[in-house]
């Protein structure tokens, strides 16, 4: 299979896998070249303001209407959606988990989806969830597409390669990739099983942060994201179409393969993006910046600064502050912050928080380094030193993260995590000095 893909973010791409199959200077001429049919995808309302207004066209064998059954329901059991009050009997608490095991059964992408959190309602569109994916097989004549929201897919282990009507993508773990609402694709598995997080967006579209004072570049430069060109398949044969829609699974029919736009034009589109070209910023003198330098991409919410959900990255990078306390500080924080590690160590805690493990800090629930870390950190010397073979993330959301009755039932979730604190000693003796015996 060959495809290639193309720079940018958000631009008004244009690509067309036939020669002259994609109409120029129009949208809907009389007979498209080649008999395709013409079909919008609106991926905001036609009257969005043109800074958020997104939509493409494309030019297909059939168009999506074409499906041989009615609507029937599908069982997805794992696949939860906000709202979600709790259906468990877990208390509150700082939470973090083991890998979820790559199941034995045949399990593909879809089947493989298990949602941890879910935050604000799906709804009105607003807020998220956070599920894992665990997946052994290829999905070969079944396709899906998710009306309730865009995905975020953060791959731990394994390739995955996300054939879509908009074109093909492959990404590997130390990369990411944007799957649009309403785009159908399916999934096959590069080379052996896969693992990876995944954040399921009711709201609005993740966007590029703002820069403000820092300029022009750094951070995530749009060129680096990777919008693939059209590719299609001519296939006749039976297939399935399962559509997750206000919570609910269902399946149709095709008599044809969905995967079938021979060239597409417009802004709404998928991409991929390579996490090892975020140009990290941070402060070179003193001090622990807040995390929000590392927002690779960000799902505003109405209100200014405050996000929907912001995805930020803990990448390798220089640690250089003077007279400084260089880890993540103790806090409570009004966001909800759920972490997963790609690879390495995360610079707050010194074990148990392992490649493919989550962690759950939910609103205004204390969390920072862990004792050893708090330990090490106050007495290191501070020296430049480089941070290597780390990729933590973090999916940060306004809303309080609701746990599943799957994660809180999981047998990988850790019972003694908050032991990890529990040797954070007294150091106050009434001196300056304080007790650093
Ligand atoms: O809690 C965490 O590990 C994430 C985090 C990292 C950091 O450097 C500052 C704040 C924060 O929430
Ligand atoms: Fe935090």
């Amino acid at each position: 299979m060959s495809f290639s893909y193309m720079p940018g973010f958000g631009n008004d791409f244009e690509t067309e896998s036939l020669p002259g199959a994609l109409p120029q200077g129009r949208n809907s001429p009389q007979r498209p070249a080649y008999g395709l049919y013409a079909e919008q995808l609106s991926g905001s309302p036609f009257t969005a303001p043109r800074g958020t207004n997104e939509r493409s066209w494309l030019y297909r064998i059939r168009p999506s209407v074409r499906h041989t059954a009615r609507f029937a329901a599908f069982a997805q059991p794992h696949w939860k959606s906000a709202p979600n009050n709790g259906d468990h009997e877990l208390a509150l608490g700082q939470l973090r988990w083991d890998p979820v095991p790559i199941p034995n059964v045949e399990t593909d992408f879809v089947a493989g989806i298990r949602t941890m959190t879910t935050a604000g309602d799906v709804f009105t569109q607003v807020g998220m969830a956070a599920h894992v994916f665990v997946a052994n097989t290829d999905m070969v004549d079944d396709h899906f597409f998710n009306a309730d929201g865009e995905l975020l897919v953060v791959p731990q282990e394994g390739g995955v390669r996300f054939v879509t009507e908009m074109g093909v993508i492959e990404v590997t773990p130390g990369e990411i990739c944007v799957l649009p609402r309403g785009l159908v694709f399916k999934v096959e598995l590069v080379d052996g099983p896969v693992r990876g997080y995944l954040c399921e967006n009711y709201g609005a579209k993740f966007t590029l942060p703002d820069r403000g004072p820092i300029g022009a570049n750094c951070l995530a430069n749009p060129r680096d994201f990777k919008t693939p060109a059209a590719w299609f398949e001519e296939k006749e044969t039976p297939c399935r179409l399962i559509v997750k829609w206000c919570g609910a699974f269902h399946v149709t029919e095709i008599g044809h393969s969905p995967l079938d736009v021979v060239a597409w034009h417009g802004n709404y589109a998928p991409y991929k993006y390579d996490l090892s070209t975020y140009s990290p910023v941070g402060a070179i003198l003193f001090d622990h910046p807040d995390p929000s330098i590392f927002t690779v991409l960000t799902a505003p919410s109405g209100e200014e600064g405050t996000a929907n959900i912001d995805f930020v990255i803990f990448p390798p990078r220089w640690l250089v502050a003077e007279d400084t306390f260089r880890p993540p500080w103790y806090h409570r924080n009004i966001m909800s912050e759920f972490m997963g590690l790609i690879h390495g160590q995360y610079d707050a805690k010194e074990e148990g928080f392992v490649p493919g493990g989550m962690s759950l800090h939910n609103m205004m629930l204390a969390h920072g380094p862990d004792a050893t870390g708090f330990e090490k950190a106050s007495r290191a010397e501070l020296k430049p030193q480089k941070l290597d073979n780390t990729m933590a993330f973090m999916f940060e959301t306004r809303f309080p993260q609701m746990l599943t009755r799957y994660a809180a039932e999981l047998d990988t979730r850790q019972d003694n995590y908050i032991d990890c604190w529990s040797d954070l000693k007294k150091r106050f003796n009434g001196t300056p000095e304080g007790d650093w015996s």
